[in-house]
């Protein structure tokens, strides 16, 4: 006898009755105790009960993006078959929220518990779970993002409990990726972040562990920026991995297989790019965290052809270049003269160095070669140069230095020579900016810039501590991972984070909601410029560069629109221009409890005088 069978017994002979009909009890009697899971545990994107499976769709609890938990009313629980399948309270979204804070605050005792829990909640929940991110962004962006998820992604495969997201493995479905996309629910998705694990934050090579960053970046989309669960996909292209500890890892999740490279890597690459563009031709594609040779290649293949952008070289080039343009107002020194030394030529780096040369190209109307003048380049050989005698790949060519420069390798020395305005660390090695380099960059500039951006905060190539005992509280400061604020002789001293976490959002939300054919540079330099005028002028003279996170959806709306409006003037936005894009950008931001935005029920004003009628 099956175990549905045993129960059937069991529940007509309670009754009285005969046996209970497959259909009439379908909503409360599992097929089969085996196939049944429970919310919130793996397989509940698919159908659990075979029955269930007959009839395509399952109780509306199991499917994280509808589910609502204790918050359906008891009406709701008639209409969609729950009675029974919940506890008798009908619970406010605040109070559901109220108990994961609870638990958050008084179960966990690592960032990474915390971490664990919040994904339990996004793959049961997804509504409560971007509730309580939303509520207390400034507490959980570092445990969902930037640093935990860094943790989270070097034990991704001993803390896994669910997909959350596509995996696209090379292995078993080249050539089948495409099909793939069917098979998730969702059928209109707007944004995509893709990783192959290649390098992911400053922690080299994790394979398919890379698949927190996706998901990571997703929940600040939406949270963030505002998309709706529903039109987000965190995705990985499992590419194999070179990572000799993983590979002997029993329970590592990915291919046990080399890591792809050149044209295989490419080829993988492009399949993934084209079935996307096949299924949903308007969706946003952020590459993430590839190494830089292929992230670079990757870029130039698409960003004169599909709606992408790569986030470290873009994403980061643009939230450096808004605390660039904020800390040379605080240091007083005109943007068009400020010498910048980069540690690290790697993609993020070059990503910085060409937007910021790309502002100055703007603001002095000079021409490129003139703008890279002020751009000095280290790599671990000593200043990136064309006279050094290595033959240098070709990001680094476009940075490199082709002046008389000398051959210097020590950054105290480096810093000497060039007399710097600002110092930008994206090595992704840790500590490398010591006592003498700092006092160095305070012999030449009143107010240094010192910048450490590797992630996580163990990569980061200097602590804010040191940098504000070391510069006798003078640097302005900021970093990728967060510091907590520093008291040097009894003022406090608040760190920024110069995090892409403040451009991808708005910049997605914005290039998908005017429609954009493609993002180009000049709407990243749009975005730097959004988020450098939200600081105030009096916060700029204190040192404070960047806002707080706790601004985020504000700041992304003002980036979207940033962005949208360089979209229009561009000539790449697909929609009709709106009398208000602040307004049309900030009607269409989803908050957790709310419909989805429904455009019939919209009366926006169109420039060109139609009204009310918009996709
Ligand atoms: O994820 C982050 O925090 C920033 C980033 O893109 C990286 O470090 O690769
Ligand atoms: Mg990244």
């Amino acid at each position: 006898m099956t175990v549905a069978e045993a129960v059937k017994e069991t529940v007509s002979s309670l009754a009285g009755q005969t046996p209970v009909t497959e259909s009439a009890e379908r909503s409360s009697t599992p097929a089969s105790a085996k196939d049944v899971t429970k919310p919130g545990a793996p397989g509940t994107r698919t159908k659990a009960l075979e029955n269930v499976e007959e009839e395509g769709s399952a109780p509306v609890i199991w499917i994280p993006v509808l589910n609502k938990g204790t918050s359906f009313t008891l009406e709701e629980r008639k209409e969609k078959r729950l009675e029974g399948l919940l506890p008798p309270a009908v619970e406010s979204l605040q109070l559901q929220a109220d108990r994961v804070l609870l638990q958050l605050k008084e179960d966990c005792d690592t960032p990474l518990q915390q971490y664990e829990l919040l994904a339990q909640v996004a793959a049961s929940n997804e509504t409560l779970f971007y509730k309580v991110l939303i509520d207390n962004i400034t507490m959980l962006a570092p445990v969902v993002y930037t640093p935990t998820v860094g943790e989270a992604c070097q034990k991704f495969d001993r803390i896994y409990r669910q997909a959350l997201g596509m995996y696209f493995d090379h292995v078993h479905y080249k050539g089948r990726f495409r099909q793939l996309l069917d098979h998730w629910p969702s059928h209109n998705v707007q944004i995509i972040v893709v990783t192959d694990g290649g390098r992911i934050l400053g922690l080299g090579d994790l394979g398919t562990n890379g698949m927190g960053i996706p998901i990571g970046k997703i929940s600040l989309y939406v949270s963030g920026g505002g998309f709706h669960p529903e039109h987000s996909l965190p995705a990985q292209l499992d590419c194999g991995t070179d990572n000799e500890e993983l590979l002997k890892d029993r329970f590592y999740l990915g291919n046990k297989v080399p890591r792809l490279k050149g044209e295989a890597h490419m080829a993988v690459v492009d399949e993934f790019v084209m079935a996307v563009k096949d299924k949903w031709p308007d969706c946003l594609i952020q590459f993430e965290d590839f190494q830089t040779d292929q992230a670079f290649k990757i870029l130039e293949a698409y960003r004169d052809k599909v709606l992408c952008f790569n986030d470290d070289i873009q994403g980061t080039g643009a939230v450096v270049t808004s605390g660039f343009i904020n800390g040379m107002k605080a240091q007083g020194t005109p943007i068009a003269e400020a010498r910048v030394v980069f540690y690290g030529a790697g993609s993020s780096a070059v990503g910085v160095a060409s937007m910021i040369a790309l502002l100055l190209q703007q603001e002095g109307g000079t021409s490129k070669e003139e703008a890279f003048k002020n751009i000095y380049m280290v790599d671990s050989k000593g200043l990136v140069t064309t006279s050094r005698g290595d033959e240098l790949p070709e990001h680094k060519q476009v940075v490199a230095r082709r002046d008389d420069v000398p051959n210097i390798k020590d950054l105290k020395e480096i810093i000497a020579h060039v007399k710097p305005h600002a110092l930008i660390g994206l090595t992704g090695a840790g500590p490398s900016f010591d006592k003498d380099v700092v006092e160095e960059m305070c012999k030449h500039v009143e107010r240094p810039l010192i910048f450490p951006l590797s992630n996580p905060t163990s990569k980061a190539e200097i602590t804010a501590e040191h940098a504000y005992e070391w510069s006798g509280g003078k640097a302005i400061f900021a970093s990728g991972s967060p510091f907590d604020p520093y008291k040097y002789q009894g003022k406090v001293l608040e760190p920024g984070q110069a995090n892409n976490v403040f451009i991808f959002p708005g910049v997605g939300f914005g290039a998908v909601m005017v429609k954009s054919r493609t993002i180009q540079d000049e709407m990243l330099i749009a975005a730097a410029k959004g988020l450098a005028d939200y600081v105030s002028p009096e916060d700029i003279k204190k040192g404070k560069i960047y806002p707080d996170l706790g601004e985020l959806r504000d700041i992304s709306a003002v980036v979207a629109t940033a962005v949208g409006e360089e979209a229009f003037r561009l000539g790449l936005a697909g929609i009709p221009k709106p009398q208000d894009l602040g307004k049309f950008i900030r009607s269409r931001m989803w908050l957790p409890g709310q419909p989805k935005f429904d455009p019939a029920k919209s009366n926006m004003q169109y420039e060109n005088g139609t009204a009310g009628v918009e996709e």
